[in-house]
């Protein structure tokens, strides 16, 4: 069995090139910039007030002024600038030509046309032209595209983006025990959840969910289920990855020309964990158990889901003390779902009692999972052990 870091390595090797897709900034949140966006804008095109008050020259400080006109946002005053006179300003409009300074109007006093600066303290309230951006400016690819990035792109007067397409994730879930939710189970049946949890996850990631009809345990169903997946860009099985005499994916899938890069890995849930290439796309067969379906797409499928559209989404391990003595670690790295809570300098992690891989109300209850090496020797309370967040 290969480690959880080797065997993401291959998963991640698995990915294609991003697919650069134009699409207009109003659909471009959350989606990752493929190519630089360059600044068509100079921001401010134009020196502009900061505030709402007079537009004065330093110079004439300590005299009164006279009011001659008006600058507004839209509304530029374009009348010289003349001894003596001020320009009432409001904020966002262009400083007239010959100006220095404006002066908020809270400190001015003014009567009629006339005023009198009361307080000539402070700043110039000007912001100059080129304060924010330039035109010419490089916004940088890599990233996903934020709110305040959008606005900033808007700014720029760039009205689409090249990002990288959503990658289609196509997922089928198979076993002649599942129904799908809302039906009538049939003795022996229960309801299908692992496949709304890896959509769930891949639409987290940006990737475009299919979830394909329910697989029954014969080698016709899954082959149908496979055909029904020739056009996304990452197949996603979930269950009969294992030993039993059901377990057909690995079957299935090699007889459809998989290119398999591992089958099992040393980690706990997630044993049975199969990734490859079939017609030259990846493909990940996930374990059955729900626990072990959900950690694995954490883990393996999103990052996955990311490296298709250029990006780097490893999830960062958080440090935490142990609020319990745990026993050593068998020969799989431990993936323990556990509940945090306040500590003095580092937060206290408490794993579940139970850490059956089919008790989906303990996953998600979870705030963390306890990340244990495979093999790690027996831990004491007060410990420092990785976690993996899990909220927020
Ligand atoms: N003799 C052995 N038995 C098992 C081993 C082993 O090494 N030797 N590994 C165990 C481990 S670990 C896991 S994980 C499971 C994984 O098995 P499969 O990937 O073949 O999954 P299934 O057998 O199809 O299902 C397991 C379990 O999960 C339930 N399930 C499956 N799909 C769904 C779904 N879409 N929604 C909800 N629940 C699902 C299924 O009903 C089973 O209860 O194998 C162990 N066995
Ligand atoms: O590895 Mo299984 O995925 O422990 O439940």
């Amino acid at each position: 069995m290969i480690t959880v870091e080797e065997a993401l390595a291959q998963v991640l090797s698995l990915a294609p090139m991003p697919v650069p897709e134009l699409v207009p900034l109003d659909q471009a949140w959350g989606r990752v910039l493929l190519e630089p966006a360059i600044s068509r804008m100079t921001q401010p095109p134009f020196a502009a007030s900061a505030m709402d008050g007079y537009a004065i020259r330093s110079c004439d400080i300590g005299q009164p002024l006279t009011v001659i006109g008006e600058a507004a946002a839209g509304h530029p005053y374009a009348g010289p600038a003349v001894a003596g006179m001020a320009v009432r300003i409001l904020t966002g409009a262009p400083v007239p030509d010959g100006y220095d300074r404006v002066i908020m109007q809270e400190n001015v006093l003014r009567e009629g046309d006339l005023i009198t600066i009361t307080d000539p303290a402070g700043g110039n309230n000007i912001r100059p032209a080129g304060d924010d951006f330039r035109k010419g400016d490089q916004f940088a690819p890599g990233r996903r595209l934020r709110a305040a990035d959008i606005a900033l792109l808007a700014a720029m007067n760039i009205p689409a983006v090249t990002v990288s397409a959503r990658p289609r994730i196509a997922i089928l879930a198979g076993g002649d025990e599942l129904v799908s939710p809302g039906t009538a189970p049939d003795p022996g049946q229960i309801i299908s959840s692992n496949d709304l949890a890896i959509a769930a996850l891949a639409r987290q990631s940006g990737g475009e969910a299919q979830i394909l009809p329910i697989a029954r345990d014969t080698e016709d169903s899954l082959r149908a289920g496979f055909a029904a997946a020739k056009d996304a860009d990452l197949l996603v099985t979930i269950g009969g990855a294992s030993v039993g005499d059901h377990d057909l994916i690995g079957k299935v899938a090699a007889e459809r020309g998989l290119d398999l890069a591992f089958h099992k890995i040393a980690m706990r849930p997630g044993k049975p964990l199969m990734a490859g290439k079939l017609n030259g796309k990846p493909m990940l067969g996930l374990p059955g158990n729900p626990v072990s379906a959900i950690i694995c797409g954490m883990l393996f499928m999103q990052p996955l889901i990311a490296a298709m559209q250029g990006l780097d989404d490893s999830r960062p391990l958080l440090k935490a003390r142990l609020a319990q003595d745990l026993p050593a670690e068998g020969n799989r790295q431990h993936y323990l779902r556990a509940a945090l809570q306040d500590g003095d300098d580092l937060p206290l992690i408490r794993p579940f009692p139970s850490q059956d891989s089919a008790r989906l109300s303990l996953m998600a209850r979870a705030d963390a999972l306890l990340v244990r090496p495979a093999n790690d020797p027996p831990r004491v309370a007060g410990d420092i052990v990785d976690f993996m967040p899990l909220s927020g």
